[in-house]
């Protein structure tokens, strides 16, 4: 057989048969390596919140800002400027206002065609030409391209442009032109984008973000548990889809289920309300403002009680079925006494506060009624055939992982799992032990197998682990010693609420345990950084997302409005520019028509977490890496075609 180089070349000279054609990619790739290094964006924990999400998605955390700034600088006035950065977010809804006021619409078109123009200029200015064109709006491409390129066979420039945006204005097409254009500045601002994970549950619109997702140019994300649970769900497993409903249910978000996937509740709705027909829950209350009288508000609050039952008798099942990953004590129905009204836990005895259990049997208390077996199967079939759904876990599986090294940053949501001395705690998955990095591998080919694998052992394995992942101790994306759901619905004593986190999260200022990580996902802790989410940093009471002298950065600060209390922030978000590493703190968020209107930005406090010294480019990022191996490669092409190895093919 001929050598495998031999072969390698000849296959790269079928794409490049001349000299003339490999030594132009060489040069192509070759400038594409000197520009800057494009914008990486960081978000995480969104917890179903679309409107902070697509608002910070639309201004690229401040980069909008820092475009119109670069451009304008002091040659206009702040509230102008901002004026022009809502209508690059809100091309539409900023025209439809202004047109009320406005007087000469198409001289205000006029100017603000000439000053978005400017903006894309240089938005695109760190792309190729061919980079940018592919991210033209179709209809507007070729007039785009001509008016963002310089032309320097042009002699009058001036009224070269000024005929195209007359000719725009005159045909009546202004408006769709500054919404085409708008749209390529928000799409050239990030180059790409990271999402740490936790896109589920809480807030209103986790498929709103999936939709949104589904169509971005490029995107990886780390799951978070949240997002693990959801495909849990969807993939069949019942602990994952009681679960999901319970969390839907606590936030009143149960037309996520209905109207976002057209997942059928009514059979679980009247089981509740028939059920619990005379039982105030009054445990089970919900996370979001109580309307008491509403009817609507009355059946959610049954839907809850109803389905955290059914989930605590699944996964008691599931504890059972599954020896092996010791969560017996996790197990709870069979530790009441149900005359009494009480619960045995760690050897003391605890009143319930709610005694109403009218579907558990105290001598099987994990079995479910035949109705809510029933209820289960349906909802089962409902989640694995839910079309919506299977396409946004899809999306999960292609751009998703575990984590990700990128660029010299470790991404994942939640921890890796130490020991209290800073070691890589070990677990042991179906009869193996795993610790750091193997372990997260393990763990997400289990998912994958949850979804993929053809054997029925196999593929129930993999679902088991997405619920594993959820909740249990050892999970990276949990990291937490115990989920106390339970407690925190019967219980009045506040300390068995409690869910103490991994030594992982107290040891962040430990430069050992740190380097020690990076070292075990292949990075040098010279130059690389941790990113995680998952716990919110309590900005208000002076903890910092940096840890580490800047190595490691938690940015969890709450996009989930529930959490806003705590944190004092709406979120922190990241930037990754050729400049350095910023970090975004932001205002909560009020609404997209307060955005509009009185053109409130998410007011966001910036924070330079390291400024390189010399300014990064393509060539210095893991792009450039593959691309340097492609001009190595091109160039020893070009030796053979030289030394008469492989003949041009004309
Ligand atoms: O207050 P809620 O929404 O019920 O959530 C509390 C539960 O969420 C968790 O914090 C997990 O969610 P996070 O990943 O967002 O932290 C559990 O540890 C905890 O039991
Ligand atoms: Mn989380």
């Amino acid at each position: 057989m001929r050598e495998l180089k031999t072969r390698y070349m000849e296959r790269l000279s079928d794409l490049y048969p001349t000299i003339a054609s490999a030594s132009t990619e060489i040069i192509n790739l070759q400038a594409i390596l000197n520009l800057p290094k494009g914008t990486e964006h960081f978000l995480t924990d969104i917890h179903g919140e679309y409107e902070a999400f697509s608002h910070v998605l639309k201004n690229g955390s401040g980069s909008v800002r820092r475009k119109i700034e670069d451009v304008f600088g002091n040659t206009m006035s702040v509230r102008d400027k901002q004026s022009l950065a809502t209508l690059i977010y809100y091309p539409k809804a900023k025209m439809d206002m202004v047109r009320q006021t406005e007087t000469n619409m198409e001289d205000w078109y006029r100017v603000h065609l000439y000053l978005l123009i400017e903006v894309s200029k240089r938005a695109a200015s760190k792309y190729t030409r061919s980079k940018v064109r592919k991210a033209l709006p179709k209809d507007f491409a070729y007039v785009i391209e001509e008016l963002i390129t310089e032309k320097p066979g042009v002699n009058d420039k001036d009224s070269y442009y000024n005929e195209i945006i007359s000719t725009i204005i005159r045909i009546g097409r202004a408006e769709q032109f500054i919404v085409a254009i708008s749209e390529l500045i928000q799409r050239l601002i990030v180059d790409h984008l990271h999402i740490l994970g936790d896109i589920y549950d809480r807030g209103p619109g986790p498929h709103i973000i999936m939709d949104k997702l589904m169509k971005y140019h490029s995107l990886d994300i780390q799951w978070g548990n949240h997002d693990v649970l959801w495909m849990g769900a969807a993939a069949g497993q019942k602990g994952c889809i009681a679960n999901v409903i319970r969390i839907c249910a606590r936030y009143g978000n149960l037309d996520i289920l209905e109207d976002g996937y057209g997942i059928n509740l009514l059979p679980l709705a009247t089981f509740a309300l028939r059920e619990y027909k005379d039982d105030p829950c009054t445990c089970f209350k919900l996370k979001v403002p109580e309307r008491p009288d509403s009817q609507e508000m009355q059946m959610n609050l049954r839907i809850h009680k109803a389905i955290s039952i059914i989930q605590f008798k699944v996964e008691g099942q599931i504890i059972r079925r599954r020896k092996s990953f010791g969560l017996e004590n996790r197990a709870l129905l069979h530790r009441i006494d149900y005359e009494k009204g009480t619960i045995l836990l760690d050897g003391k005895e605890y009143q319930l506060l709610d005694t109403n259990f009218p579907t558990v049997d105290p001598s099987d208390p994990y079995a479910l009624t035949e109705e809510e077996e029933e209820i289960m199967e349906r909802l089962e079939n409902a989640f694995t055939g839910c079309e919506k759904l299977q396409e946004h876990m899809r999306l999960l599986l292609s751009k998703g992982s575990l984590y990700k090294v990128y660029n010299n940053n470790l991404l994942y949501h939640g921890c890796v799992p130490l020991t209290k001395d800073g070691e890589m705690r070990e677990t042991e998955v179906y009869g193996k032990k795993y610790r750091g990095k193997a372990l997260y591998d393990a763990l997400e080919t289990y998912v994958r197998k949850g979804f993929f694998a053809l054997d029925e052992k196999e593929r129930t394995e993999g679902k088991d682990i997405m619920w594993y992942i959820w909740l249990h101790p050892d999970s990276p994306l949990f990291g937490k010693d115990k989920m106390a759901t339970f407690e925190r619905y019967f219980l009045a004593e506040k300390e068995t609420h409690g869910e103490k986190k991994n030594a992982y999260y107290s040891m962040l200022e430990d430069e050992k345990v740190v380097n020690g990580i990076l070292r075990e996902f292949g990075l040098d802790p010279e130059e690389a950084h941790i990113i995680n989410g998952h716990v919110p940093v309590k900005k208000k009471d002076g903890e910092s997302p940096i840890k580490c002298g800047g190595k490691v950065m938690v940015i969890d600060g709450g996009f989930s409005r529930a959490y806003q209390k705590q944190t004092g922030i709406a979120g922190y978000t990241l930037i990754d520019n050729s400049y350095g590493l910023l970090l975004v703190a932001h205002e909560p968020f009020e609404s997209e028509e307060a955005a509009i209107e009185k053109e409130s930005d998410i007011h966001s406090e910036l924070m330079v977490v390291k400024r390189v010294v010399k300014r990064r480019l393509v060539g210095d990022t893991d792009t450039g890496r593959i691309l340097k191996e492609q001009v190595q490669d091109l160039e020893r092409l070009l030796e053979a075609y030289r030394n008469g190895e492989i003949t041009e093919k004309l």
